[in-house]
């Protein structure tokens, strides 16, 4: 029986999955795979290593499937491979560590009563990422378990970029910025140096483009800034969140449409974005297929926003060496990399049509001043080696 490190990832719109063999020197994928489209489309893929698929099934359009019914999915999948793998751990993404966390911990009751706390301030995404770790916790309480979290990567950031210019009374109480997707773009940082060895120790902007969205300044491979903030409905528009907006909006609402809070987070968290804005899909792709001005509408703010925030980066780094794009939509919407390029070119951009219709990874030409880039992110390998290295130092 081979020892592995099960990871569960579960994002806003799916939760993704893998098992790592334990090797003495690395980590082995022996398997990975997702429910994704838990809105609206559900897919089950599992694949192994090679890519081979070793499972598949399909949902109705519409079907409503929750983060529960995809991780009995998932476990029931699992059952297949008992007499295969010992499971040794389970390393999971946590998307809120508030101002405590700046790097993964081993889970225990103290530390799920903490990450509880925490629920206001990422509604879409901590209550699924909890409820696996009680789920794994009551069935096998002797299994360790890790916390990998979103904001921890960013807590190396400047006070400056961490602050909000409210009171101390306030900001005194956690309420500042402390950027997501940390775990991707302490991914990308790693992969950097071999890809981009000059632009790796300089200052590059990663574009993490999934159903939640967010760049992110590195300056020498450590975060210097984030787009998104206090919660991760900050920054770009995403497929159902709002994304930056004035917060006298807010009170607007408040004062005018009487919308009371529950009902401000519904809009701004769930119907809005990239569905709000067509009244179509929150899924790039549906968008990208479609021919409705609204679709188009959206799709066009979402590139006009990320080209805005881009320049506020570029500024905060004193200037850009490279662009990489990553996630969902950045991995794989060719259209979508090449417009932000074309926006971009006033920061030394230049586009190689060919290389970014190939999906790169270096999409820029050989003369262009700063480079850019297609990296596939792996949250799911970053979150299993903080799983070892946290329990062989506990
Ligand atoms: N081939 C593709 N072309 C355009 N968009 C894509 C493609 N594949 C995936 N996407 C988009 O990526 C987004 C999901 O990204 P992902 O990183 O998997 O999300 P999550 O935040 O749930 O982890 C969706 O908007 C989806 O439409
Ligand atoms: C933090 C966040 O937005 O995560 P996801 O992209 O998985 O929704
Ligand atoms: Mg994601």
């Amino acid at each position: 029986m081979q020892n592995v490190i099960l990871v569960l990832n579960a994002g806003s719109s799916s939760l993704k999955f893998s098992l790592f063999a334990e090797r003495p020197d690395e980590l082995a994928l022996q398997l990975r795979g997702q429910i994704e489209g838990l809105g609206g489309a559900p897919h089950f893929v599992a694949k192994d290593s090679a890519g081979t698929i070793l499972g598949e099934r399909r949902w109705a359009d519409g079907t409503r499937f929750s983060h529960d019914d995809a991780a009995h999915q998932l476990v029931e999948f699992l059952q297949d491979y008992r007499d295969r793998y010992r499971l040794t751990a389970v390393g999971h993404r946590v998307v809120h560590g508030g101002q405590e966390f700046s790097r993964p911990a081993r889970v225990d009751g103290e530390l799920l009563e903490k990450l509880e706390k925490l629920v206001p301030l990422a509604p879409l995404h901590q209550p699924y990422n909890l409820a696996p770790i009680r789920a794994v916790a009551a069935r096998a309480p002797q299994l360790p378990q890790v916390a990998c979290f979103d904001t921890a990567f960013h807590r190396q950031q400047p006070e400056l970029a961490q602050l909000f210019a409210l009171p101390p009374a306030i900001t005194g109480r956690g309420v500042r910025r402390y950027g997501f997707h940390g775990l991707s773009y302490e991914y990308i940082a790693g992969v950097l140096p071999r890809l981009a060895p000059e632009a790796a120790a300089g200052r590059v902007v990663v574009a993490h483009l999934g159903n939640g969205a967010s760049l992110c300044a590195l300056l020498a491979g450590r975060s210097l800034a984030s787009t998104m903030g206090f919660t991760a409905v900050d920054g770009l528009p995403m497929g159902t969140r709002c994304g930056a907006i004035d917060p006298g909006v807010i009170l607007y609402l408040m004062d005018e449409l009487k919308m009371d809070a529950r009902a401000i987070e519904r809009l701004l968290y769930k119907e809005s974005g990239l569905l709000g804005v067509s009244g179509i899909s929150s899924d790039m792709r549906e968008l990208l297929a479609s021919d409705a001005p609204s679709a188009a509408l959206a799709v066009d703010l979402f590139v006009y926003r990320i080209g805005r925030e881009l320049g506020s980066l570029a500024a905060a780094l004193g200037g850009l060496d490279a662009l990489v794009f990553t996630a969902g939509i950045g991995e794989h919407a060719a259209t979508i990399r090449e417009r932000v390029c074309r926006d971009a070119a006033w920061l030394g951009v230049e586009l190689d049509s060919a290389a970014n219709a190939a999906g790169g990874p270096r999409i820029s030409s050989a003369a262009s001043p700063v480079s850019a880039w297609v990296v596939p992110t792996d949250e799911e390998l970053m979150i299993a080696r903080h799983t070892r290295q946290t329990l062989s130092a506990s």
